[in-house]
């Protein structure tokens, strides 16, 4: 495998710390010795620590030094970058270290390096390194630890953390107690899941992967050739995209889509989730909103076919009207805007045989009805695109005192059989199989009303070309390459307005520069 599959493969894998020492006692027990791993490691990192901060800017680096190997990799940093003209000061709080931490710190001490138990004296340094706890962390911090990590996240000092921020848990990224708040994590040899929760981002700070060359075949005995839970890569999500039109093509094998959207009172998400849904390429566009909303909109989606449908008395869908035939189109998508008086529309979609994406009062529509009876009668595939407070009304039980984002929604994939996409900053989709994806790339700038709307109309568009035309690319494929594009959006829509300028409504315009941009990078 080249070393750019390589790191393609890797980007994609995600390990919980049980799997992380499974797959590290595979390579121990092939015969690699755990101290040249640490040095490996401890190389890779310290050349990586130089780039990102070199000197002369910064000079004096502090190193915080847990029991663990964990802080043998610190040690092992801190020796490299000591040779390498930094200044070097350590605190070790813990007097009982594992034999290769303390023969490290044995070294360090011969070299002069002066090592403290309190941390004070780390104060005037220009960059402070975590190494207190790695994936091996499995109680809460007490003192005088957690009172270590307190102090140092109230000083103005870059912290870089080894592994993971030392305080959180591995793989649900919670807080045990207390945790550093790093600027930047280098995440060693594999993804932890703990870094891609959302609880865990205020402190993970800017996260890399450092390779070590743990071969794959180790990696795949552990985690199985086609790991359920991965990292969404440009990669993937790209290639699951309908950007090779066939030659000969015409609209109706380019897929239509209907949107069932809007109401007098939320006009606006008619309107994004149609340029959302005009954005995915679908070869026809169909939007369903209320009769006193039709005129608006056609002038608005001149492309789309509005269709007016009899309103309730404030202004919500009553029904559609009898032209509409939902088998005729290869997806619907269902929900912004409409209120929950549309619910004789939403049950009509719930019982036809055409895919169906359903988001914001359709989902609430389903939770009120009984999310898993109503969607086990379901013939045809079902999207649910839930942010957390949806997602707790539609599957109670799961959300109730749910530590893992990923297990949750793999949990409410199984019982719903329906694909369930929870929004968040970092957005878990899974399929009913238990196949996970995690979206590790997105911006804040998406919390914003309206960003949801876009989403749902993107992925309407991208699952009715699905469905137009026979393709090997699966239902979950799509959706996470949906959601990438949609975070991608958000992100170069941020750097081109800052975070404060990326209103739903800009963000439809970005949604093809962004992609055009990606897949210029990801063809070269
Ligand atoms: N997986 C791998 O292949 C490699 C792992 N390495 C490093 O090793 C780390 C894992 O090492 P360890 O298994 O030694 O784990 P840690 O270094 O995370 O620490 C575990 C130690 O801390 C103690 N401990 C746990 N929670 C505590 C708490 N709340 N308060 C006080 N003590 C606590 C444990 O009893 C144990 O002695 C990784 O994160 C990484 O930095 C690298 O050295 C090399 C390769
Ligand atoms: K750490």
């Amino acid at each position: 495998m080249s070393p750019q599959h390589r790191l393609e493969y890797l980007q994609r894998m995600i390990v919980t710390a049980a799997q992380m020492r499974s797959i590290e006692q595979r390579i121990f027990d092939a015969g690699m010795p755990i101290a040249a791993v640490m040095e490996k490691v401890s190389g890779r990192l310290a050349l990586r620590i130089q780039a990102l901060y070199p000197q002369p800017s910064t000079h004096r680096i502090g190193v915080l030094v847990g029991p663990g190997h964990n802080g043998g990799d610190a040690l092992v940093v801190a020796r490299e970058l000591y040779f390498q003209g930094y200044e070097i000061m350590l605190c070790c709080p813990v007097s009982r270290l594992k034999d290769l931490t303390a023969t490290h710190l044995h070294y360090l001490e011969n070299l002069g390096i002066a090592c403290y138990q309190s941390v004070d004296p780390l104060a005037e340094c220009d960059l402070l390194l975590d190494g207190l706890f790695g994936f091996g962390l499995d109680r809460v911090l007490t003192k005088p630890i957690s009172t270590i990590v307190d102090v140092v996240n109230e000083w103005d000092i870059p912290r870089l953390s080894i592994d993971l921020p030392s305080g959180l848990h591995t793989d649900t990224g919670q807080v045990l107690g207390t945790a550093i708040c790093a600027t930047h994590t280098l995440c060693l040899g594999l993804w932890k899941l703990g870094l891609l929760q959302d609880d865990a981002l205020h402190y993970v700070g800017q996260a890399e992967l450092i390779d070590f060359d743990i071969p794959l075949a180790d990696i795949a005995a552990v985690l199985g050739e086609m790991p359920s839970v991965q990292r969404v890569t440009p990669q993937c999500a790209i290639a699951a995209l309908p950007l090779v039109r066939p030659a000969s093509t015409h609209k109706y094998k380019m897929g239509h889509v209907l949107l069932i959207c809007g109401s007098r009172r939320y006009a606006g998400g008619a309107l994004l989730t149609g340029l959302g849904a005009r954005a995915s390429g679908v070869g026809m566009l169909s939007i369903a909103v209320p009769q006193s909303l039709k005129s608006a909109l056609s002038v608005q989606l001149p492309e789309a076919l509005i269709v007016g449908c009899p309103e309730t008395e404030d202004g919500a869908i009553a029904e559609l009207p009898a032209s509409v035939t939902l088998s005729s189109f290869n997806a619907i998508a269902c929900g912004p805007g409409l209120t929950t008086d549309a619910t004789a529309v939403v049950e009509q979609v719930l019982t036809s045989e055409c895919p169906l994406v359903l988001d914001a009062d359709g989902l609430n529509i389903v939770a009120h009805h009984g999310t898993i009876p109503t969607l086990h009668k379901r013939q045809a595939p079902t999207v649910l695109t839930p942010h957390l407070g949806e997602f707790k009304r539609l599957f109670p039980e799961i959300a109730d005192g749910m530590d893992c984002r990923v297990t949750a929604v793999q949990r409410a994939a199984k019982h719903s059989t329906a694909i369930v996409l929870l929004k968040g900053a970092r957005v878990v989709i899974s399929d009913p199989h238990g196949s996970v994806r995690v979206n590790p790339t997105s911006t804040p700038a998406l919390a914003r009303g309206g960003s949801g709307d876009v989403l749902t109309g993107l992925l309407g568009g991208l699952v009715a070309q699905k469905f137009a035309a026979p393709s090997s690319t699966t239902l979950l494929d799509v959706v996470q390459a949906g959601t990438w594009w949609h975070a991608q959006a958000g992100c170069l829509a941020a750097r081109k307005r800052t975070e404060l300028g990326v209103d739903a409504h800009t963000l439809t315009n970005f949604l093809i520069p962004a992609l055009a941009r990606q897949t210029q990078i990801g063809t070269e």
